[in-house]
């Protein structure tokens, strides 16, 4: 295997005194599409401006090709490109804001070709767009503009921070394409978070599923948060509106959180088999990961969504599809808390 990427060592980053990320080790190989997920706050754009190295960790280590690059060093800025939530253009047309980056490390031949062929990565016919001034551009506009400019660089890494949160449904796939195109034709390693859990998974070939701040998975697990009844007799867990329990073992405080990882389901006939609890949900969204292909099932459970893996021997029977009746399983033994 390559030397990774990037190394993390017992990182970890702090605001104001307030530790918000903790990651004890994480490698990263090149060429990898790794997408990050977590709720809000959950420290995702902390962790890309950390590996973007445009800030330091409190504490830790961030090795990239192996070595510890300084924050904003020639080597980092031109090698490592981050696309933050809500990037901005410069005061200037978009071919300068697309050539600005190559003119910048001395890089101008073929210069007209190259800021065309980046505005052709992500969809906008270079002679529609390259005399057009900044502020007349619509907002998925801008943001394919500024990861063009990124593309141009041909950058070892590309970071993207919720590539698709503020722009219409055309720019966001036209985004997400030109960023996967971008990784097969180049080589480039993506970093990716986003909330569009399905769009990672189909294209990721690592999930880092972040939860205040540490992994707590890969992607594929459920987390149930609390409060937490007891349900008599020593148990726990919670009560569903139509009165079915859903039983956990018993929480190390009443805001834990269960992790659940997603149980294969290969069987034509579910039934209990290795697992001790089964419960009936309906198939809300079905995805196929790139990684296993195996495809992973949102499955409502009432209102609890729960993550499922689908074996292709058990997908190919036909009859999986959203609004099936579906039986979750889980053994209580396998539940950890965060
Ligand atoms: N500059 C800052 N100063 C102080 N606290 C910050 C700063 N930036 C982020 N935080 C805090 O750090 C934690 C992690 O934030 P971060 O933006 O990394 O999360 P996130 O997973 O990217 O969230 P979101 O999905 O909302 O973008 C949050 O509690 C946030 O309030």
């Amino acid at each position: 295997m390559a030397a990774p990427i990037f190394d993390i060592t017992a990182l970890r980053h702090a605001y104001a005194g307030k530790t918000v990320l903790e990651i004890p080790q994480l490698s990263i190989q090149p060429g990898a599409v790794v997408g990050l997920i977590g709720p809000n706050g959950s420290g995702k754009s902390t962790l890309l401006k950390l590996l973007g190295l445009i800030q330091k960790p409190t504490e830790g280590e961030i090795r990239f090709c192996g070595r510890v690059v300084e924050p904003f060093s020639p080597e980092a800025r031109f090698s490592i490109t981050l696309v933050p939530q809500e990037p901005f253009l410069m005061r200037r047309s978009v071919f300068d804001n697309v050539a600005y980056g190559l003119r910048l490390r001395g890089d101008a031949k073929n210069l007209a070709e190259r800021v065309h062929e980046a505005l052709s990565l992500v969809g906008l016919r270079g002679e529609d767009f390259v005399r057009r001034p900044w502020y007349a551009l619509s907002g998925g506009e801008t943001q394919r503009v500024a990861l063009a400019a990124r593309l141009a660089l041909r950058p070892k890494v590309l970071l993207l921070d919720e590539p698709t949160a503020s722009v219409d449904s055309a720019s966001a796939q036209r985004i997400k394409e030109a960023s996967v195109q971008a990784c097969r034709e180049l080589g480039t390693t993506l970093v990716a978070a986003s909330h569009d859990w399905q769009w990672l998974l189909e294209i990721c070939d690592h999930m880092v599923h972040l939860f205040k701040g540490r992994i707590s998975g890969s992607g594929r697990e459920t987390l149930l948060f609390g409060p937490w009844q007891s349900l008599g007799s020593g148990k726990w867990g919670k009560i569903l509106p139509d009165d079915r329990q859903v039983p956990v073992p018993e929480p190390p405080s009443p805001e834990a959180v269960a992790v659940i990882e997603a149980m294969p389901l290969d069987e034509a006939d579910p039934g209990p088999g290795d697992a001790d609890i089964a419960l009936a949900g309906i198939v809300s969204r079905l995805s196929l990961e790139k990684k296993t292909g195996e495809v992973v099932a949102t499955v409502l459970v009432g209102d609890l969504p729960f993550t499922v893996r689908i074996t292709p021997g058990r997908y190919d029977t036909g009859a999986i599809f959203p609004g099936n009746t579906l039986h979750i399983q889980y053994r209580i033994d396998q539940i950890r808390w965060l």
